[in-house]
């Protein structure tokens, strides 16, 4: 069974870890297509073992997750893995080849694609974060900031249906943001921000849900999640100091 590009259904999702640490206890969550939703939360609230488990890389203990009408599991690991692309808080995570354009082709490599076809993708991936220039260089060679795109366009170059970035406005100075925001703008595709920056969620994410203890507690306009001092409180979440909603 296959359903709309970029939609997401994660139903009672529960997992413990193999030492029994227990850290989802029936999740609930359904992203539309297109739509951009902020996960936020206090450390250990279990937001890197959700997003673990859209593309796969855990597998649910109980309950399930439904990525484009097909559900997660090892039958639909590889299709899941391409549509469900992860941008990791750390770029040196994702980049291990000597170029660019080799790490940026990785994936297509690996899904059949040669040649002329995979030019392409490798060229739009590239064209989609502002890195066409960087192609023949050595990923160590690049900046922080221009890591981050290129480990983007290693997942844009999958062609997926949902992005998944984890943290994405570490370590970028002021500029690196807003140019790496730009660019999660101007994708339009159904994206999930995992991120302790209250202000790029504003930013980025019209939807906000904030996890902690392993459960979804709260799940709305991003706007009135962050207007609600006493939501934030309970859940050890802060706007940056003096920072007043406009
Ligand atoms: N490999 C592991 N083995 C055992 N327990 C783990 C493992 N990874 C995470 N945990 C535990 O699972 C819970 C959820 O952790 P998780 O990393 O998902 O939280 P998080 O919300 O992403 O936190 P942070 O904001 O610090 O990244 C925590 O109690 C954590 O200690």
């Amino acid at each position: 069974m296959s359903g709309p590009a970029g939609t997401l259904q994660v139903r009672e999702l529960a997992f413990a870890y193999p030492d029994g640490r227990q850290a989802l206890f029936g999740v609930n969550l359904d992203v539309a297509a297109g739509e951009r939703v902020a996960i936020l939360g206090p450390n250990g609230a279990g937001k890197t073992t959700l997003v673990l488990h859209l593309n796969g890389t855990l597998t649910a203990g109980a309950g399930s997750v439904t990525v484009d009408g097909l559900s997660v599991g090892k039958p639909t690991l590889r299709e899941i893995r391409r549509r469900v692309g992860i941008v990791f808080q750390d770029p040196d995570d994702q980049l291990f080849m000597p170029t660019v354009r080799d790490d940026v082709a990785f994936g297509p490599i690996n899904l059949g694609y040669r040649d002329a076809e995979l030019a392409a993708r490798v060229d739009r991936a590239l064209a989609l974060t502002g890195m066409s220039g960087a192609a023949d260089r050595a990923p160590h060679h690049l900046s922080f900031g221009q890591r981050r795109r290129v480990a983007a366009s290693t997942v844009l170059s999958m062609d997926p249906s949902i992005l998944v970035l984890d943290e994405p406005s570490s370590n970028l100075d002021p500029v690196a943001r807003r140019e790496f925001a730009d660019i999660v703008l101007s994708l339009g595709l159904t994206t999930l921000i995992v991120t302790h920056d209250l202000l790029y969620a504003l930013q980025l994410c019209p939807r906000s849900v904030i996890m902690d203890g392993g459960r979804i507690v709260a799940d709305g306009p991003t706007e009135q999640i962050l207007g609600d001092a006493e939501l934030l409180a309970a859940h050890r979440l802060e706007l940056p100091y003096g920072y007043v909603l406009p």
